[in-house]
């Protein structure tokens, strides 16, 4: 059967490295997402995201899209069934509100991976260490940005803290074989 690894969790938490990580060890695609964000050094256009403007972010047709921070984000079906082609377990990165919306259209495919740290102080330094903006790291480990972990969502949620990455590897190789098995 055909599943998504969900991903979401604060900024800093490990998202992206965890997605790489299956996608490198296990070829488990992720499925590309459109953002009018600038890109990060180290990013690439359509491998990371397809980087949008206001006007091209416009004039695409999403399954959900939500604003973040002062940028768009927005992810399609077309791109997923394009990475479901590539295999049948695939991963996606999205914030809260996106989860709400792939657990209500895709139900028992979705397998929700919540990633997150013990100290919001770890998530502070990843960010200042990744070179992001001190007045956004500010923004994103505050208010709805930080994307906590709803009440009404604990029950559908695999809860990971990536407090030490070869731990959260190993894990990682745990919850593969059981999704492929
Ligand atoms: N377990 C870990 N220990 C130390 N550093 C880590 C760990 N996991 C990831 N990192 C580093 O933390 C930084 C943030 O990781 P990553 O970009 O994967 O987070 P993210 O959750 O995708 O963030 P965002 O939502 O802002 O894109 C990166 O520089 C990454 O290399
Ligand atoms: N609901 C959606 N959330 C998305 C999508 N693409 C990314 N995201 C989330 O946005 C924030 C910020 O991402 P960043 O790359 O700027 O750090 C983060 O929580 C992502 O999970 C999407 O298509 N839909």
């Amino acid at each position: 059967m055909k599943k998504i690894i969900l991903i979401a969790g604060p900024s800093g938490a490990g998202k992206t490295t965890i997605s790489d990580y299956l996608n490198e060890k296990y070829g488990i695609p992720r499925v590309l997402t459109h953002t009018t964000r600038p890109m990060r050094p180290g990013e690439k256009q359509n491998f990371s995201y397809h980087f949008e403007t206001d006007e091209s972010f416009k004039t695409l047709h999403f399954f959900e899209h939500i604003r973040y921070g002062s940028y768009q984000y927005g992810s399609s079906r077309e791109a997923l069934n394009l990475a479901w082609k590539k295999s049948d377990l695939v991963s996606l990165i999205v914030d809260i509100k996106g989860v709400y919306t792939y657990l209500k259209q895709l139900g028992n495919k979705v397998y929700f991976l919540y990633v997150t740290t013990s100290t919001k102080e770890e998530l502070k330094e990843r960010l200042l260490k990744r070179g992001d903006d001190p007045e956004k790291i500010k923004e994103r480990v505050s208010g709805s940005e930080l994307n906590l972990l709803p009440e009404d969502l604990k029950e559908y949620a695999h809860i990971l803290v990536n407090d030490n990455l070869s731990e959260t590897k190993s894990k990682l190789d745990s919850i593969v074989s059981r999704l492929e098995e």
